[in-house]
């Protein structure tokens, strides 16, 4: 088993400033500077606990490159790359006012959507039979005209676009497990059969507008999008479930040639930003459910790009237990602080109701 993994110094390099988590430090408005919430922390310490652990030494390290303007525009439109091209030496915003950055971000953004590519080609190309892609900023949220929920370039909608054009790879399926709504994924391939667009996510979370049971793709892509919006407070057991009753179903109708993963962590238990409650082992046996359906169906081409996740502490062993199922290791970190025993952490009557409408609608995919 050779798993690729993907990280560089400049990842941690992206500077969004002192903003009181979310909005810009304002002493008019008593604003406190604070740090925003997306900074290189949370995935820089993903990175060292990797290295300190020496599960490092089991991974086949990747080395990210910029992805070019060609590779950009197969997502976004030229005006949303120029302006972030005019806007690198000064730095600016992504385009919806909450996704700042500092000199030098967009070649890092470059970076992180270039970062994705790698793993995809690589374990299209046979180099590795899957990938980690831990890369920073994150991309699920930015639409082809604007970047947007700290992210600057649709990293995952990038790589796959790039690898229909540069491997001929024809069924794709992305599942986005990040508590917020793969928005900008959906956006993406919404008219798009051969790209399946799966989200679960926190209800009305982020953005607020989107996400919902009826956005279902349009077109020939109808039934290729489907969200799963959960309640707030779901734990191991309504994912877990999810997993088993949505996700698993819409993979073996769909029959994807490579399975990607928007890896986020921010449903984990000590989140700031999500209201969930999944623990490292949580992720664990989602990852083990993903790869065991990737193994079924596309000799087990699974590609993680890590999207957000916020607790410096916690974010690390849930990665970690996700990258120790992508490299088939038997004997995982016992983590120190798992909240595995939180109350109603089983499934609950209200998310099953929820997974269960979701099932509904598995029957327009294949
Ligand atoms: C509030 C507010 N006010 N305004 C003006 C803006 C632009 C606000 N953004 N809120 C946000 C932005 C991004 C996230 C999550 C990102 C993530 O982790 N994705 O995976 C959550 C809330
Ligand atoms: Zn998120």
């Amino acid at each position: 088993m050779a798993s690729g993994y993907v990280y560089h110094e400049l990842y941690g390099w992206h500077d969004t400033g002192t903003h009181a988590r979310l909005a810009p430090a304002d002493s008019r408005r008593g604003i406190q500077p604070y740090r925003h919430i997306e900074n290189d922390d949370a995935k820089r310490r993903v990175h060292e606990l990797v290295v300190a652990t020496g599960l490092i030494d089991r991974l086949t390290r990747l080395t990210p490159r910029q992805a070019t303007d060609e590779e950009i525009l197969l997502v976004h439109t030229p005006g949303h790359l120029q302006r972030l091209v005019d806007a690198n030496d000064t730095g600016g915003d992504g385009g919806d006012g909450g996704t700042p950055f500092g000199r030098g971000s967009v070649d890092i953004a470059r970076l992180a959507a270039g970062g994705v590519i790698r793993a995809v080609e690589a374990v299209l190309d046979g180099e590795v039979d899957n990938a980690y892609a831990l890369v920073r900023p994150p991309g699920h949220h930015a639409v082809p005209d604007s970047g947007m929920g700290f992210c600057l370039f649709g990293n995952i909608a990038i790589a796959v676009q790039a690898a229909r054009r540069s491997r001929g790879v024809e069924r794709v399926a992305v599942v986005d497990i990040d508590v917020h709504h793969g928005n900008g994924t959906q956006a993406v391939f919404y008219e798009d059969p051969a790209v399946l667009a799966l989200s679960l996510h926190q209800d009305r979370m982020f953005p607020s507008d989107s996400g919902f049971l009826t956005e279902r793709g349009a077109g020939a892509g109808f039934g290729y999008t489907l969200n799963l919006p959960l309640p707030p407070g779901t734990g191991n057991g309504g994912y877990l479930e999810a997993v088993r009753r949505v996700v698993l179903p819409a993979l073996h109708r769909f029959r994807p040639d490579l399975v990607v993963v928007a890896a986020g962590f921010d449903a984990s238990a000590l989140d700031p930003l999500g209201r969930m409650m999944v623990t490292p082992k949580g992720y664990r046996e989602i990852a083990k459910m993903v790869v065991g359906a990737a193994e079924e169906l596309c000799d087990g081409r699974v590609v993680c790009a890590h999207e957000g996740g916020y607790d410096p502490a916690y974010v690390p062993f849930c990665a970690n237990a996700v990258i120790e199922v992508l490299a088939g290791v038997e004997d995982p970190l016992d983590v120190p602080f798992g909240f595995d025993d939180l109350g109603q952490q089983e499934l609950q009557p209200h998310q099953d109701a929820a997974i269960a409408a979701a099932e509904e609608l598995l029957g327009d995919i294949g």
